[in-house]
């Protein structure tokens, strides 16, 4: 996350760090008892989570409406905080405004890329970045979308940060985890 802040210990129970041979890879977050939502790419779980006071779920985004332009969301992550790579050991958070697709389809930033499984948000200065990826973009207390890379630059307003919006596999979310509920 850059330009954002510490976050609060413990007011965010659903965040997951996905990590490799204890180095963290990507963000993700508690879905169910035993399910982490987060990117194809991230390294998956080995066992079930011990939901407790600081272990929690989210809930996610099922009706298939665009959250409106200028709602402001939250992103928490452990990714890096300096253009430099610096990695931070606290999870760290930021809010950001939701931006249109129209606008952020304009040429001038992601040039019509932006389907409507994804959605974006204002990345001048305070945005998401290496290591953010898999972390919930979270509005009015609700998962609305993931974040993904996308040109993989960070805190340039002419590349607004991008994630794929959760509704459009909430359907697909529920099989899964019905299908593979042990
Ligand atoms: C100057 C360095 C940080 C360049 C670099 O390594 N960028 C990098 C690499 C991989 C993912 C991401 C990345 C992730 C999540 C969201 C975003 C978009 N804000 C980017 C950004």
């Amino acid at each position: 996350i850059l330009g954002g802040r510490e976050a609060r210990p413990h007011l965010r129970p659903h965040m997951a760090s996905l990590q490799l041979d204890g180095e963290h890879i990507c963000g993700g977050f508690l879905i169910a008892e035993q399910w982490v939502l987060t990117l194809p790419h991230c390294p998956q779980l080995e066992e079930k989570a011990e939901l407790n006071e600081h272990v929690q779920v989210l809930p996610f985004q099922r009706e298939q409406r665009d959250v409106a332009a200028g709602t402001v969301c939250e992103v928490a992550g452990w990714g890096t905080v300096t253009h430099s790579g610096r990695r931070p050991d606290r999870l760290q958070q930021v809010e950001r405004p939701v931006l249109s697709r129209d606008e952020c389809n304009h040429r001038t930033r992601h040039d019509h890329s932006i389907t409507p499984n994804m959605m974006c948000t204002d990345s001048r200065k305070r945005d998401t970045c290496k290591g953010d990826s898999g972390g919930p973009l979270v509005c009015n207390g609700v998962a609305e979308a993931v974040v993904t890379a996308g040109s993989r630059v960070c805190g340039n307003y002419k590349k607004p940060g991008i994630y794929t919006r959760i509704a459009p596999y909430a359907a697909w979310i529920d099989r899964v985890m019905g299908a593979l509920s042990g």
